[in-house]
């Protein structure tokens, strides 16, 4: 039995997943197999040596030190697009709350109430929500991943020119961009063109504020910046200061700051990208495969910290290894097994950065001496024994 804790609020459809025969979902478990969360903070989360995997329901993995992850032998999770549809639409709906002043709006004739002349008030006073249509402008999506690619494409058909930015994007996910979105070869275009900015990537060392002080400078004097990725890309001080003098008409952010709310000019939503019944499911349910074919199996499929791997059973016991990608491993690991007269059936062996996995399968039970051997070449992290579940 494999025991997994949940540290958020999982869609039932995602623990239902778990086949009930091998797995048990206990919240109270000290020393879980796997955990399975969604944004909770995992930096200062004491992670006990039988922990093998982490499962994250959505696309951020900036909650998880996936670095020490990695070193303790930890499979890090994520459910790649499975959330995208729903932050997709929230961003339409961004584009048109940063256009129209809805918000404001809304809290004006909400105040009406119980006011005499109601009508005659909504028409006077209507003209100060005044706001641009979106048709003809341009939007500039920075990062053209699951989210990006989908938000570029249905904003063509709102009527908009729409320029995609990102130096890193795979050719499987430009197969998937509509030819009517121009390539921007940098961000500054990006920022010289757009009258409409969305902002779709991760949140990593490398993007850590990047919208500063210098960006919204290059941007078009009331531009529109919509943040649904992540609070830590934009630098407060800045944005206010830009907001403050207008070259930032409307901020819409999907992560709260106190320094942001009760601003004119901003929008805060309480982090609802990927709040619907939908994304909520198609996550969990994807996260939950992944952990219990891992937990299982071994297989690799959608880790942000391994290779993607991934073996059809054969043989009595599988056995897998994280370690180093450095020279000699499956010669070691190969000599340890034919040195205890133990056949490999078959083997994968894939690198990804720093790491890399090796999963045999031997015809029969490997002696903990043998297993012991294993662990002991310098450069192995982690080593997982897996009987074969009929
Ligand atoms: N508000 C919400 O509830 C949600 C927020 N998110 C946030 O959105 C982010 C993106 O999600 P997905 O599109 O699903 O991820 P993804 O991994 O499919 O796409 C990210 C894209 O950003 C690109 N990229 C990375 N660094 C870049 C850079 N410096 N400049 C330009 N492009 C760069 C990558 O090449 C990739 O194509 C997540 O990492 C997460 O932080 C995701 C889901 C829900
Ligand atoms: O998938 C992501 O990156 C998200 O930000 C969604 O977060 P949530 O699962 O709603 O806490």
């Amino acid at each position: 039995m494999y025991t997994v804790k949940t540290l958020n609020q999982i869609s039932p459809a995602g623990l239902r997943a778990f086949d009930p025969a091998h797995f048990v979902l206990d919240d109270g478990a000290e020393r879980p197999d796997a955990l399975l969360c969604r944004s909770a903070d995992l930096h200062q989360y004491p992670f006990d040596p039988c922990l093998a995997a982490i499962g994250r329901a959505g696309a951020g993995v900036n909650n998880i030190p996936v670095e020490e992850c990695s070193r303790r032998g930890i499979a890090v999770f994520n459910t790649p697009g499975a959330n995208a549809g729903a932050v997709k639409e929230m961003v339409l709906c961004a584009l048109l709350l940063a256009s129209r002043k809805i918000p404001a709006a809304l809290a004006w004739v909400q105040g009406l109430k119980g006011e005499t002349d109601l009508q005659k008030r909504v028409e006077a006073g209507k003209k100060a929500f005044i706001g641009p249509e979106l048709g003809g402008k341009t939007l500039g999506v920075i990062g053209m991943g699951a989210i990006g690619i989908q938000v570029a494409n249905t904003a063509r058909h709102l009527g908009m020119e729409v320029i995609g930015y990102d130096p890193y994007m795979s050719v499987e996910a430009a197969w998937k961009v509509s030819r009517q979105i121009a390539h921007a070869a940098s961000l500054e275009e990006v920022y010289q063109k757009s009258d409409y900015i969305t902002l779709h990537v991760p949140y990593t060392a490398d993007t850590k504020g990047m919208v500063d002080a210098a960006a919204l400078a290059q941007m078009k004097d009331g531009v529109r910046l919509l943040n649904f990725a992540r609070g830590e890309l934009v630098e407060t001080p800045a944005l206010l200061a830009a907001v403050e003098g207008g070259k930032v008409a409307c901020y819409v952010t999907d992560f709260a700051q106190e320094e942001l709310l009760g601003v004119e000019g901003v929008v805060v939503l309480p982090h609802l990208g990927a709040s619907t019944p939908e994304s909520e499911d198609n996550c969990a349910v994807m996260a939950a495969r992944e952990l219990m074919d891992y937990l299982e199996n071994g297989n690799i499929k959608n880790a942000v910290n391994l290779p993607t791997c991934r073996m059809a059973r054969s043989g009595r016991v599988r056995v897998c290894v994280i370690h180093r990608n450095i020279p000699a491993m499956i010669t070691q690991i190969s000599s340890a097994l034919s040195g205890a007269g133990l056949n490999i059936e078959n083997l994968v062996n894939k690198s990804r950065g720093e790491y890399a996995y090796t999963m045999l399968d031997l015809a029969d039970e490997l002696p903990e001496p043998v297993e012991g051997a294993i662990r002991a070449i310098e450069g192995v992290v982690r080593v997982r024994v897996l009987p074969r579940c009929e």
